[in-house]
């Protein structure tokens, strides 16, 4: 029988409502990513799935999503694994910044770069940075990654490669045991999957941006190989944005 598995990126957060880089920095929900959250709990609840076990990120808006989803679909007592190689690509020295200061500070021509490149990274979070100390010293962080090898820039080929050993070595073992599972996380990291489950090229996910709030779903052979990809939940209306 094939395995499904259920995925959403967390609602919008009170950094993306002012479109500054949040990456590592423990930003909120907004109101509305509050929302986005409620209603991917009630397409979830509609569409009658549940869980086994849960896993999400160690940053709060997408605890938070988590959290919403599973008050929704009556699961509030759900086993929930939390972890570091499930956050949002680290913005290093950008954390932080709008559109205007990062064009201000490093160009136009380097944003253009930047945003089309797959292993070109931001430049590094300095500790003289003003959101170094609250997320280097983060008790969060207790459980990984150790102080010597804690990120100060991730590309996307570097998220994705810290990704993707939590998904071989803890999610896959369950996918395997016949366990129905949920992810809460975050843009990139979720790229990561995606882009490893439907084997796609560098170019081909940065063109796919998943929408904040919509579960999608994965059907899997016995080889987990998709059977049926990105396949998202709720009302057309809404998926179709
Ligand atoms: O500068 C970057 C960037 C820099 C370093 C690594 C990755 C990215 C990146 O992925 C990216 C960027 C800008 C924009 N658009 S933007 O220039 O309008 C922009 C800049 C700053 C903050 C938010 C914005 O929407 C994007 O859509 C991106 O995906």
């Amino acid at each position: 029988a094939p395995f499904k598995i259920v995925m959403v990126r967390h609602g919008e957060s009170e950094w993306n409502e002012k479109n500054l880089f949040c990456g590592w920095f423990d930003a909120n929900l907004s109101e509305k990513g509050k929302k986005e959250a409620e209603s991917a709990g009630k397409a979830l609840k509609d569409s009658g799935y549940k869980f086994d076990v849960a896993y999400t990120s160690v940053l709060t808006r997408a605890q938070n999503t988590l959290q919403a989803v599973l008050n929704e679909i009556g699961q509030t007592d759900l086993p929930v694994v939390k972890t570091w190689r499930l956050n949002e690509r680290h913005y290093g020295g950008l954390t932080g910044l709008n559109k205007a200061e990062t064009a201000a500070k490093y160009g136009e021509e380097q944003v253009a770069i930047w945003r089309r490149s797959f292993d070109i990274p931001p430049p590094p979070m300095e500790p003289d940075h003003p959101y170094y100390d609250i997320i280097v010293k983060d008790p969060r962080y207790a459980e990984g990654p150790p102080q010597d090898q804690f990120p100060k820039f991730e590309s996307l080929k570097l998220t994705i490669e810290r990704t993707l050993p939590f998904w071989n070595e803890t999610i896959v073992p369950q996918i395997k045991s016949g366990k129905s599972i949920l992810i809460a996380a975050h843009g990139n990291s979720l790229r990561g999957i995606v882009k490893h489950l439907d084997q796609l090229s560098d170019e081909q996910i940065m063109k796919l941006n998943l929408p904040t709030g919509i579960p999608f779903v994965y059907t899997l052979d016995e080889n987990l190989h998709p059977i049926k990809s990105l396949e998202f939940l709720g009302d057309p209306e809404t998926v179709k944005k």
